[in-house]
């Protein structure tokens, strides 16, 4: 199946910029594509995995997947979906973090493909070395402040005021996905739906710049039937990290998935084939008290991320 039908059929594209362009453009040969996180904590949470379990999509239908660590933008933080200016962390703690959110990206990504190998970036790595005035000049000078403003992140935070620093990491990211796709030839960012602004004001750079070919595709913001918020439990977030959340909490928390949800999440979240999905929408159907589907999704996902052993582990103690 083409990589963009599967995740069409996942469920998993909810905006992109030209999709019909960017089906060329797969079809034509090994497209590269990156997706970024900020170091905000230790540890990534599951929150992270669709876009992390995305990159892997592609790489395994034949791309190549950047993944880059925010260690500079970590340090101002992204205003999306946020409704006051977040805290700063310290140069050392986002930098501690940078590291060990490297190290659980690359579980998912093959680092030693020969023709595919996945990379991981650092955005400090560029960062550190622009000075303010050559920023200024060279990417602040391509936005307008009334492009800015219309933003809805920051539309949503006028009423209370937004730093300049927050506001400005639109065009940080912007700078990234320019980076990437010059240096590196890079032609795709993907991210979750709430960061389609930072996507297109990046897409915006690189078209008025060089005016080379660039998409952006974001996915669904994950929702539970019941409205209530998806990855929050009453013990807080469920964390990749086993030292955070173990693995045996961390399946039991994918078995507790409602009916209503639990094919949706097998779509997000599992490397199962169409047929063996649609099998189990049936045994859903026909069958729920069996649980069939749950507990193939907290299976999946528990080997995807702790791997065999953590898997055996947790199911004995359940
Ligand atoms: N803004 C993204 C992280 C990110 C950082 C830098 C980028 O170039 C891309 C994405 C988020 O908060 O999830």
């Amino acid at each position: 199946m083409h990589i963009l039908d599967d995740l069409a059929f996942r469920g998993l594209v909810h905006q992109a910029t030209d999709l019909e362009g960017l089906r060329e453009q797969l079809n034509k040969g090994t497209v590269k594509l990156y997706a970024g996180f900020d170091p905000t904590a230790e540890s990534l949470h599951i929150g992270h995995l669709l876009p992390v379990l995305t990159l892997r999509r592609f790489q395994q239908a034949g791309h190549v997947p950047f993944a880059l660590v925010g260690g500079a933008t970590g340090m101002i933080g992204d205003p999306t979906g946020r409704s006051e200016e977040r805290p700063y962390n310290t140069h050392e703690m986002v930098e501690q973090w940078t590291n060990s959110i490297r190290g659980q990206l690359s579980r998912f990504l093959d680092f030693d493909h020969p023709e595919r190998a996945a990379r991981v970036f650092n955005n400090f790595d560029w960062f550190r070395s622009i000075n303010v005035i050559e920023f200024l000049r060279d990417t602040g000078i391509r936005f307008t402040v009334n492009y800015m403003l219309a933003k809805e992140t920051v539309q949503s935070r006028l009423p209370l005021g937004i730093s300049f620093s927050e506001m400005s990491y639109m065009l940080l990211q912007a700078y990234d996905f320019r980076f990437l796709h010059e240096r590196h030839g890079c032609s795709l960012q993907i991210g979750g739906s709430d960061q389609w602004g930072n996507i297109t004001a990046g897409l915006e750079l690189i078209s008025r710049k060089d005016g080379g070919d660039a998409f952006g595709l974001t996915m669904p913001l994950i929702m539970k039937s019941d409205g209530t918020k998806f990855g929050k439990t009453a013990g807080g977030a469920i964390w990749l990290d086993p030292d955070k959340t173990s693995p045996f909490r961390f399946h039991q928390f994918w078995l507790q998935t409602d009916d209503a949800d639990v094919i949706r999440f097998i779509k997000y979240f599992t490397f199962l084939s169409k047929e063996e999905i649609e099998r189990l929408e049936q045994a859903v159907r026909t069958a729920p008290e069996r649980r069939e589907a749950q507990t193939m999704l907290a299976r999946e996902v528990t080997l995807l991320v702790h791997g065999e052993e953590a898997l055996s582990g947790a199911i004995q103690v359940s």
